[in-house]
């Protein structure tokens, strides 16, 4: 099956500072894919440069096979212009640690501002959008309230059903639960997961949370320095602890042996 995005040889740096060099990473069509690795190994970074957040320096990232950062063909690519990068940024939905609502709107007008905006729905269409996801999160009630009126875990799933009001082929998660009370952490997590279930959606997944990535993963990546160190089934990649890469890899970003966290 064609990748849905392709990272061919990719380098990003800051300054002198290099995240990933020359970085290969496919999803598939539908694929559900955790990113999994220590803190500064540049996991936001990939998924920052899929929501045209970061540029690239080298490569090219493919989106459906047309390139995010350049446009072209071959090897007559040149960089992408502003109308470009607006374009392909419609097809992938980011759901952010910080949650990242507009404050001074409502729960709908949060979701149906880019829906009327970019995708040029009427008023009446990206509502009745909203509503249905609304619903899907458990968070029809809140329909008129404003973010700062909502827990951390409330305000995630109104950011999960913006991210799906544009209906994006690819959706990334950064962190989705790490900013939360330990008490609303299983809720949302549970949004994810139905909507994995449900959607024939490509995701892309940045959490610590490991049984969070047994259950919803079809892919786990071991991520550090900008590379990916092991992947796999998390059947395959959580329950070998015979693999003395994987039982590394645990230890260092999860001060955690497999074994406790199988068991
Ligand atoms: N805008 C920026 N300017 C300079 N350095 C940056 C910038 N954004 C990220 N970095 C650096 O790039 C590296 C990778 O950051 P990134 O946020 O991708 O890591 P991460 O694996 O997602 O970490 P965490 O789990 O802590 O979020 C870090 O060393 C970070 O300090």
């Amino acid at each position: 099956m064609k990748p849905i995005v392709r990272f061919d040889k990719v380098t990003k740096s800051f300054g002198d500072t290099v995240i990933l060099r020359d970085f290969d990473f496919e999803l598939t069509p539908g694929e559900r894919v955790v990113l999994m690795g220590p803190s500064g190994s540049g996991k936001s970074t990939v998924l920052r440069i899929l929501m045209t957040l970061e540029d690239i320096q080298d490569g090219v990232v493919y989106i459906d096979d047309e390139p995010l950062w350049h446009e072209g063909v071959g090897n007559n690519l040149k960089p992408a212009s502003d109308k470009h990068l607006r374009k392909m940024r419609g097809n992938v939905g980011m759901v952010f640690q910080h949650f990242n609502l507009f404050p001074n709107m409502t729960v709908l007008r949060n979701i149906i501002e880019a829906p009327m905006k970019v995708l040029k729905l009427s008023r009446k269409e990206a509502e009745a959008r909203a509503d249905e996801l609304l619903a899907r999160v458990g968070m029809s009630d809140k329909r008129e309230a404003y973010p700062n009126s909502l827990s951390g875990g409330q305000k995630q799933r109104v950011a999960i059903a913006r991210a799906m009001a544009m209906r994006p082929k690819l959706l990334l998660f950064d962190e989705p639960t790490s900013a939360l009370d330990p008490e609303m952490v299983g809720d949302v997590l549970q949004v994810i997961k139905d909507l994995a279930a449900e959607h024939d959606l490509t995701m892309l997944i940045v959490t610590h949370e490991m049984g969070f990535a047994r259950d919803v993963a079809d892919r786990v990546c071991f991520f550090c320095d900008g590379q990916i160190l092991e992947q796999g089934a998390p059947s395959k990649i959580f329950t070998d602890p015979a693999e003395d890469r994987t039982r590394q890899f645990l230890r260092m970003v999860l001060h955690e042996e497999p074994a406790s966290e199988a068991s």
